[in-house]
């Protein structure tokens, strides 16, 4: 029998949960605040030159990552490889001071004065030492038990206790960490260490060495699938009240211009950030585990600072694509490395108080900040700049954060009430996947949520049917 069904969200998770269902013969309008599809999938093509672009939310498509894999090919879209680095590539570092170009895969000449047991391994023997284990520790995150004893011990831990505990020294510690862990949250010292290790699993762990770009720009996914949609999406209604009677679900939401409207359905798939969702009410309230997730779930802090240099002088001097340093500009990643040259793009990613800090900056400072950043790996770089532009995710209304990330103890106490539905309300959202912060984890949790209205069963009971989706 054919439902009513609301999507609230046209990001991928809200997207692929109406494709899923109208592909079953449902009735779906999906409610979008915004005026565009895509959500965190944001392709900025302003003010760059030459017909360049940067991506300001999601960039990178891994290997492992066959729903994106698989919408991409079905939609007819190109994928590019990243470039693989040369094996006489540098990478450039910026640390306590000092810019260092170390051979890749030679990381003896980094600053981290480690324990003397520590000093020969290098980073990729720190990690074998360190962080695998615990990698494996984590289990598997889609089964329905899910966290076991193991899992939930480094619930209990921060990322750097979990890491000491296994023996790690402080400086090892901050040496496997820089650029790969200090990306999500606020960093190791706050974060979870299963919520960091699931992440690690899920992802590298999954996605092989191999990673691509969506040619022409990530936004590219979002617009095909809202294409296959037809007319079914609404622009410009922000949900400010969902209430739940006899059998139906009411949203009641604000149009661009200060209009109401109410929309009505069987069910609902509420697709937005819970970051979002904390300012809409409930009507009755959810029950008092979603609530508490809904209200203490975190979203990474994130500003991204793109500069448009007028020759890629770094690709010239065998420099690799990441660079990272201790700056307040933070991360240094090349924003087009699969665009044709001669132009190119760097960026700053800033992540944690460091994007707080730049948040409260004018777009001019932001951008002036990492030109001077940008300038201190090379001085070359200053007199090539031709424009930039800059991004703060906390300051987007209908996102306010870049992705999830957990807390000590959050995973275990309320992270299975993150997917489970409320009455008639499903729950989609990378947030509510295993993934959160991929584009894989949102589409995933679109599927999972259609087929708990297709199949009327309940969130925790279709997680593990997701792996052939
Ligand atoms: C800085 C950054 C880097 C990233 N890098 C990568 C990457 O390299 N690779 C990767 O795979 N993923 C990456 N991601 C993650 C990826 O972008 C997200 O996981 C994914 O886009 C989330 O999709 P979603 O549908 O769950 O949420 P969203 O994209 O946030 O969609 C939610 C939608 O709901 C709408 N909405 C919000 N509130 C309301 C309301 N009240 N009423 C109506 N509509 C509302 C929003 O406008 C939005 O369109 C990155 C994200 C960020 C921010």
């Amino acid at each position: 029998m054919s439902e009513r069904v609301i999507i609230l969200g046209a990001g991928l998770a809200g997207l692929a949960a109406a494709h899923a269902l109208v592909l079953a013969g449902q009735d779906v309008v999906v409610l979008e605040a915004r005026s565009r599809v895509g959500g965190r999938v944001l392709t900025l093509r302003q003010p760059f030159l030459d017909g360049m672009y940067a991506e300001a939310g999601a960039k990178y498509v891994l290997g492992g990552h066959s729903t994106v894999l698989g919408f991409a090919r079905r939609l007819g879209l190109d994928l590019d490889p990243l470039p693989v680095p040369h094996t006489s590539a540098l990478r450039p570092f910026h640390l306590r001071g000092r810019r260092i170009l170390a051979p890749i895969g030679d990381d003896t000449s980094l600053p981290h004065v480690l324990r003397a047991d520590e000093q020969q391994l290098g980073l990729s023997g720190l990690y074998r030492r360190y962080v695998a284990p615990l990698v494996e520790a984590v289990g598997d995150p889609f089964h329905e038990s899910w966290p076991g004893p193991g899992a939930a011990h480094l619930d209990g831990l921060t990322l750097r206790e979990a890491l000491a505990e296994r023996g790690a020294s402080s400086a090892a510690i901050d040496a496997v960490s820089l650029g790969r862990f200090d990306l999500v949250g606020d960093g190791i010292d706050a974060s979870s260490a299963l919520g960091v290790l699931r992440r690690e699993l899920l992802t590298v762990g999954r996605g092989g060495s191999s990673a691509y770009t969506l040619r022409g720009g990530s936004d590219r996914l979002p617009v095909a699938l809202a294409k296959a949609l037809g007319g079914r999406i609404q622009f410009g209604w922000a949900a400010k009240r969902i209430e739940q009677e006899q059998g139906t679900v009411r949203v009641s939401c604000r149009g661009s211009t200060g209009e109401h409207r109410t929309f009505t359905a069987e069910r609902l798939v509420c697709a937005i950030p819970f970051s979002v969702l904390r300012g809409v009410e409930l009507v009755p309230a959810f029950s008092a585990d979603k609530l508490r997730a809904i209200r203490e779930l975190e979203h990474t802090s994130v500003v991204r600072t793109f500069i448009q240099y007028r020759r890629r002088l770094w690709t010239e001097w065998g420099w690799s694509s990441g660079w990272l340093t201790d700056l307040p500009i933070m991360h240094v990643l090349d924003a087009a490395p699969t665009q044709p040259p001669p132009s190119g793009i760097l960026e700053a990613y800033r992540v944690g108080p460091c994007a707080r800090a730049a948040g409260l900056l004018s777009e001019e400072e932001r951008i002036a900040m990492a030109v001077r950043g940008l300038s201190q790996f090379a001085p070359e770089l200053a007199s090539e700049v031709q424009c930039g532009t800059s991004y703060a995710w906390d300051l987007d209304p209908w996102a306010r954060g870049a992705f999830a990330w957990f807390r000590p103890r959050q995973l275990t106490q309320w992270g299975r009430a993150l997917a489970t539905r409320e009455g008639r309300v499903h729950f989609a959202g990378d947030q509510t996947s295993p993934m959160p912060g991929w584009m894989e984890g949102a589409l995933l949790s679109g599927q999972r949520a259609a087929l708990e209205i297709l199949s009327g069963a309940s969130g925790a009971c279709m997680a593990e049917g997701l792996h052939g989706v």
